[in-house]
């Protein structure tokens, strides 16, 4: 039996063991339960049905496999009868197949919904009529033999209503125009294994009591799908639908990444007609996060979402032999710098790299290599060049000069086949010359053109490959020659953001031409450009020099793989995919100026859902980033921000002691959910670990399924799990690495519990040392965060003075 959290006006039902608001009388009660046989009786027969079908069709598909060829005739006369009825015969096997395909996916819905077909119910009475509709709601729609609906998907119009109303008058919009009425009942269900174990009626929210039960739960390895208790303000963020880019802001455990799917599950049911899941993207933070996040469509009975991050975008596109370095290096980088002074610069560039200051620098770069500075790589074979450089520059710069950089790549990529064309026309007959001067037979004369071709046409492939994928260009040593000027650059675009700046304030703002050459080429920032965000010029020119030190080692520091993909595609023009409808970036709080741009312009037909929460910015490298700059990378897209001030994940105490680590950030609201208060643990280095072995079993004990122990970095991860796990059983280690999780108990590194949630968390070192500087007050609250239910810090030596009053023990 299940008893609801803080039911106070429940009582068991009929001796039925089933919870029920006072005020349902028992014929409703009666009533309710003849509703669920009849619905489970109907699902049942569409399941026995369906099996019947594709059990026929499958008898039916092999018989027509097995006589497919005796349509076959081998009379001449016939052929063309024969061809027409083979192809008659495929169109049918088809046909039999697509059905059966269709009733495969409809029975495994019906199976997988039969226990629980629905947990909603609302009377609707449309305005001027006299009888009221009963809608009931579940995650799929269930009608009877005479097209009757018995269930409503949750993703109907009308269906909104349960989510958005408390009894009284209503409104939803359909694709005919809004329907206004009277909601006379509100009703939510709990069925389990197709029994009623809960009733009761609801009023403003989505019941407290429902919510609370789920909320009370373990947490998974998966995340949750929350169709039964999406609040008002989540579903707003689930059926927007009039903007091209929805940006969510909302605090730690807010439901932005749930709300998310459910939208995507949403979207994928309106437009099921035009939209596939293969048209959605999920940019997500890394492996682990996909993996918890891959089930929701499915459960919602979608195909799942194309699924990536960006880092795997810039390992795929990013032109340069360096190996390029992972946003989890760099947090290590900027954690454990070499001295200091490093990492006094080296957080100070990342920050200004991923501004849109810096975007204006480098927009000011690109358009200075419409004149000069490209780097060109000749073309040969080992022993002889056959395009030099000095071809290449006269081309581009001469020759082409009048086109944009896009433009005179594309044309200079065409100018290098067709000149390869010539050349091996005149090489072929070279090489046949000297083998007929050799001495001895080598083959006839046909036989040696043979192999004067195939000699000459193996090098032109190769040259023709680098043409293509414009390996003409020294990309690495392009962005070498940005940073050893970085000063230059810098001044021409502050030169050019005041022109521009005094330029759109003039009266001439329609000529067009003027703009473009002094906004930059990828137009974006020029205006942005904030002289007090600029370091002083000797800052600047050591920022060059210490990436040009890096990129020496033979690495690209992750703060400047962006830049460089941003000035790259700036040159060869932009990578577009076209399909794509939907792109979802999660944590967006830890995407860059520059990112964004290129992601703008990477899914131009596309709309994008937005989440994040700028309290979680643990990145050094995006510290600048807000949701007014995410705004201004769309400029051309109609954009919304929607903020989520509740928050579900964490019991009261817990989340209140966390959002008392921002004390500038937003407020955020608790969801009312009771639970023990977080403690700190004053320990030593030595009696620090059995105190943690202890308070691990005594999680355990308390029913918690998933426990972080959470290391700041991954050196101390690695070094708390060697210590721990050889005293306990079944300890694991989550690395950078780590693609999939269950349930257990997990040393992980603070950067990677992101996104994800644990019953109770241990932070292993949450003291002045490592959460002593302000910049770890986002990390702090992103590891307190994480936790649903309990939550310890230790301590060795001095608390971190960033965390609120607690009780220390
Ligand atoms: N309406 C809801 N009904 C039930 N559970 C909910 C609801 N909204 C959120 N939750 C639960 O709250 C927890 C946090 O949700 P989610 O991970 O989507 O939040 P988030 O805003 O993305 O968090 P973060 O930014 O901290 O990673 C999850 O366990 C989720 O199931």
């Amino acid at each position: 039996m299940v008893v609801l959290g803080q039911v106070n006006i429940e009582r068991q039902a009929r001796g039925r063991g089933c919870s029920v608001s006072d005020h349902i009388t028992a014929l409703e009660y009666e009533h309710e339960e003849r509703k669920l046989t009849h619905i489970v009786q109907v699902m049942d027969k569409q399941m026995n049905s369906l099996r019947a079908t594709i059990g026929d069709q499958q008898q039916e598909i092999v018989e027509m496999k097995r006589h497919f060829w005796d349509e076959v005739s081998v009379d001449k006369e016939q052929l063309f009868e024969t061809y027409v009825s083979i192809m008659q015969q495929a169109k049918d096997l088809a046909n039999y197949e697509r059905v059966q395909d269709h009733a495969r996916r409809l029975l495994t819905k019906l199976d997988k919904h039969i226990g629980s077909p629905y947990f909603g119910r609302i009377d609707f009475r449309e305005e001027y009529e006299v009888d009221k509709l009963p809608v009931t709601i579940g995650l799929m729609s269930v009608t009877d033999e005479n097209g009757e609906h018995l269930v409503y998907d949750w993703r109907t119009p009308i269906a909104s209503l349960f989510y958005d109303y408390a009894p009284g008058p209503v409104q939803y919009r359909t694709p005919m125009g809004v329907i206004t009425g009277e909601m006379t009942l509100k009703r939510q269900y709990l069925i389990r294994n197709s029994k009623l174990e809960a009733v009761f009626d609801t009023g403003i929210q989505i019941g407290d009591d429902m919510l609370q039960d789920m909320l009370k739960r373990s947490a998974d390895t998966k995340m949750k799908t929350i169709v039964s208790t999406i609040q008002r303000e989540q579903n707003a963020i689930i059926r927007d639908d009039a903007h091209e880019v929805l940006i969510v802001q909302g605090a730690a455990g807010s439901g932005k990444t749930s709300a998310a799917m459910q939208r995507i599950a949403y979207l994928l049911y309106k437009y099921r007609e035009s939209m596939h899941s293969e048209q959605v993207v999920l940019f997500s933070p890394n492996d682990l996060f996909n993996d918890y996040v891959s089930n929701i469509l499915p459960e919602l009975g979608e195909s799942n979402m194309t699924q990536t991050t960006f880092q795997q975008y810039m390992d795929y596109r990013l032109r340069t032999t360096r190996q390029i370095e992972d946003v989890y290096d760099q947090a290590e980088r900027l954690m454990n710098p070499a001295s200091e002074a490093v990492g006094q610069l080296e957080r100070a560039s990342a920050r200004w790299k991923a501004s849109e200051s810096f975007m204006a620098v480098a927009d000011a770069f690109v358009t200075s290599l419409m004149d000069e500075g490209i780097a060109f790589e000749s073309l040969g074979t080992p022993k002889r060049t056959i395009i030099t450089e000095e071809m290449l520059r006269e081309h581009f710069y001469v020759t082409l000069a009048d086109w944009s950089l896009p433009a005179r790549m594309d044309k200079t990529r065409e100018w290098i086949k067709s000149y390869l064309k010539e050349w091996a026309a005149k090489e072929v007959k070279r090489v046949y010359q000297r083998f007929l001067k050799q001495p001895n037979y080598i083959g006839s004369e046909e036989e040696m053109m043979q192999m004067s071709k195939k000699h000459v046409s193996k090098w032109v492939r190769e040259m023709r490959r680098k043409a293509h994928t414009y390996s003409f260009i020294k990309w690495d040593a392009i962005y070498e020659q940005f940073n050893a000027h970085l000063p230059r650059w810098c001044e021409i675009a502050l030169a050019s953001s005041s022109a521009a700046s005094a330029y759109n304030g003039s009266e001439q703002t329609n000529d067009s031409e003027e703009k473009v050459s002094v906004s930059g080429l990828a137009g974006y920032a020029a205006t942005q450009v904030d002289p007090d965000a600029m370091p002083n010029a000797s800052m600047v020119a050591t920022m060059g020099e210490h990436t040009l030190a890096r990129m020496n080692d033979g690495m690209i520091p992750y703060e400047d793989a962006s830049v460089f993909l941003y000035i790259m595609e700036s040159i060869e023009g932009f990578n577009t995919f076209n399909h794509i409808r939907q792109v979802v970036i999660d944590e967006a709080q830890d995407y860059s100026a520059f990112q964004y741009a290129l992601l703008s312009r990477l899914f131009p037909r596309s709309k994008f859902t937005i989440l994040g929460d700028w309290n979680q910015a643990i990145y050094e490298s995006n510290r600048v980033g807000r949701v007014e700059m995410v705004q201004r990378m769309f400029p051309e897209r109609k954009s919304t921000v929607i903020r989520l001030k509740k928050s579900y994940r964490s019991t009261k105490p817990i989340s209140e002691f966390a959002h008392a680590i921002l004390p500038d950030g937003e407020p955020a609201e608790p969801f009312n959910r009771e639970g023990k208060p977080p403690v700190v643990h004053v320990v030593t280095e030595t009696t620090r670990p059995q105190l943690v072995l202890e308070r691990l079993q005594q999680l355990q004990d308390a029913g918690c399924q998933s426990i972080a122990i959470l290391a700041k970095n991954e050196a101390s991860s690695a070094q708390v799990y060697q210590m721990l796990s050889q005293k306990m059983d079944g300890l694991r280690r989550v690395t950078k690495h780590t693609q999939q999780f269950s349930v257990g108990t997990w040393v992980i590194p603070s950067y990677l519990a992101k996104g994800l949630e644990f019953d109770g968390v241990i932070i292993w070192d949450a003291d002045q040392e490592h959460y002593g500087h302000e910049r770890d007050r986002k990390l702090l609250y992103t590891v307190c965060t994480r936790a649903l239910h309990e939550l310890h810090l230790y301590a060795v030596g001095q608390p971190s003075p960033l965390l609120p009053a607690a009780d220390v023990n």
